[in-house]
């Protein structure tokens, strides 16, 4: 078979299920934020800040791709600016074929100018509802709490998880610096969620061990794991993940960048695929990565030689680990599998030519 172009790959319909609200902004809505709210920025033209928002080669670690975001939350403290991205966000996944999209972010990260975080979450869901209206994308909000704060405010935002349950908020996550900042601390924060029956996801085994995604599972009750990465170093765990059918939400350029892995062609996703785990295709940070959800399939079928059937099944593997009701999801799943079993990949315009 021919190789798959970027055009047929962002045609096929997909999910992103890991994407940062405060990583994906366009470049040139930065700056007319900034200059609306007079906020000095390290730059004042695309070509000038693109290099303090964008990760490059030279990005050497997690802690050293975390500081493009206080750029970016610099200009995410009002409420009009959250609507306006949280909507720029879903009608570019839209464009590209997203169908179904988990936004998260960390309310308590846009507290500067004294928003409540009632109005932090709202403004989001406002955003993604007219999204929503326009475009064809269903979202979800997945709020962070962060490891390298307190757990304290962990709980706050478990309990605001809690608030929105079934208003538009599908689950609760814990992102942030991963080494010495262990999940165990913010246990309280997870069994809150959990006594109210909402799903968790941690980012883990990305920039530490597997004992960080072992804490994940079980001490905090993931659903998911966020990246996952360094599962290949324990089989028994690896073994776990894979019997309970715990999707990893792997983001393979950002684990480029961050040196979770060297390259592209050493991320372990090709192995977790051939064993059988539920592996999910995600971006992490559409803007801060410099990527979108058709581009990290494009990587995977060039660098890890995924093929058209195999990139099918794990977009249907997408679609499977949603936070969404099952009956909703199976409805969801039954199109995406007629629409997926019709597809052949080649420009719409040489298919009208052959006709
Ligand atoms: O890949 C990541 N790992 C850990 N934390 C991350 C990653 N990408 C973004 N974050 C952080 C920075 C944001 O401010 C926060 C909430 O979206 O989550
Ligand atoms: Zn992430």
């Amino acid at each position: 078979m021919r190789n798959l172009t970027l055009q047929d790959i962002q045609r096929l319909p997909k999910t992103d299920l890991h994407v940062h609200l405060d990583g994906s902004l366009r470049i040139q809505t930065i700056l007319e934020l900034a200059e609306e709210q007079g906020v000095k920025l390290p730059g004042d033209s695309i070509d000038t800040l693109r290099p303090h928002v964008e990760v490059g080669d030279e990005c050497t670690s997690l802690v050293d791709y975390l500081k493009a975001f206080d750029v970016t939350l610099s200009v995410m403290q009002t409420y009009d600016a959250l609507v306006r991205t949280a909507y720029e966000l879903a009608v570019d996944a839209a464009a590209e074929n997203v169908r179904y999209m988990e936004v998260r972010y960390s309310p308590i990260l846009h507290q500067a100018k004294g928003m409540t975080l009632h109005h932090i979450v709202q403004a989001v869901l406002e955003g993604l509802a007219q999204a929503e209206k326009e475009c064809a994308i269903r979202t979800g909000v997945i709020l962070c709490g962060i490891r390298h704060i307190s757990p304290e405010l962990s709980n706050r935002l478990a309990d605001l998880t809690v608030a929105f349950k079934n208003k538009g908020v599908v689950g609760f996550d814990l992102a942030g610096a991963e080494e010495d900042f262990p999940a165990k601390k913010h246990r309280e924060a997870f069994s809150r969620v959990l006594a109210n029956n909402i799903n968790c996801t941690l980012h883990a085994g990305e920039a530490y061990g597997p004992e960080s995604i072992h804490q994940a599972i079980h001490l905090c009750g993931a659903h998911r794991i966020g990246h996952g990465v360094r599962l290949i170093e324990n089989g028994d765990l690896l073994n776990y993940v894979n019997d309970h059918r715990i999707p990893l939400e792997c983001c393979p350029s950002s684990n480029v960048q961050t040196r979770a892995v060297q390259t592209m062609a050493d991320h372990p996703i090709r192995l977790f695929y051939d064993l059988g785990l539920r592996v999910t295709v995600n971006t992490d940070n559409r803007m801060v990565t410099r990527t979108t959800v058709s581009e990290e399939y494009l990587h995977l079928h060039q660098s890890l030689g995924f093929t058209l059937d195999e990139i099918k099944e794990l977009i249907i593997m997408g679609f499977k680990s949603a936070f969404l009701p099952y009956a909703v999801k199976r409805a969801m799943l039954a199109d995406v599998v007629s629409e997926l079993k019709s597809f052949t990949p080649g420009s719409l315009e040489s298919k009208k030519e052959q006709l």
